[in-house]
């Protein structure tokens, strides 16, 4: 058990953990994967998208977010990392497909041979406005592809995970959530809650 965990085993939590993101197909799939494994429920709020290396980005949102809520939240953030390119375009992500699009990434590794990326999942679990905030891990290896699937969630058309000859766009949703960066890390907040035994107590006639 890591230490933070033994640190707020039994913790009780008078309200359940709510998971802040602007994304809507986040959401989605963050259900899919958790179904009713942790009380969660949702607030759509745009957070500002930080600078820095992404685990420090992601804790920095969760503590904006429990601020926000003033309660125990949950945050993800992604990164799509080019080996090429060192790491970028990493959290830079959004604003990179937003103005360059599925061609502009793909152009982008032109220049090199190595065409090899990840994806980076950071979940950030902060338990309220001042208790540091705790980070969840799931890289998934693949490389950079032209677009090929359904085009409505992000970059999903242009990677390509290890092992496979579909894009995630073009997966099914259970066997892309069965390897996804954002599942793998999943499965660590899974455990955690498992480990620490939180007790929630959000039914105020409950007496127990
Ligand atoms: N499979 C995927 N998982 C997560 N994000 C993806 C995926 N495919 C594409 N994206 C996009 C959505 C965003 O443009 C970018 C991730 O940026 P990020 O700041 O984490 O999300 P966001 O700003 O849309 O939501 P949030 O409000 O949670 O920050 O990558
Ligand atoms: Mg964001």
């Amino acid at each position: 058990m890591s230490s933070a965990t033994a640190a707020m085993k039994g913790l009780v939590l008078s309200r359940p953990v709510t998971f802040v993101t602007g994304n809507a197909k986040k959401l989605e799939e963050v259900r899919a994967i958790l179904g009713n494994s942790i009380p969660f429920q949702s607030l759509k709020l745009d957070l500002p998208e930080l600078q820095g290396e992404p685990e420090d980005i992601s804790k920095e949102k969760a503590r904006l977010a429990a601020k926000e809520v003033n309660g125990p939240v949950l945050v993800e953030d992604t990164c799509l990392c080019f080996n090429a390119l060192n790491g970028l375009p990493g959290p830079y992500i959004k604003w990179f497909l937003q103005k360059t699009g599925h061609d502009g990434l793909n152009n982008l590794l032109m220049a090199y041979d190595d065409k090899s990326a990840f994806a980076l999942c950071i979940f950030s679990l902060a338990m309220g406005p001042n208790v540091e905030p705790i980070t969840f891990l799931g890289k998934t290896p693949g490389k950079i592809v032209p677009a090929r699937g359904p085009k409505d969630f992000g970059w999903d058309p242009i990677f390509q995970p290890d092992g496979y000859d579909q894009t995630y766009a073009e997966m099914a949703k259970e066997e892309k959530n069965k390897i996804s960066h954002r599942s793998r890390a999943l499965s660590l907040v899974k455990s955690h809650f498992a480990e620490a035994g939180y007790v929630f107590q959000t039914d105020t006639t409950s007496t127990g």
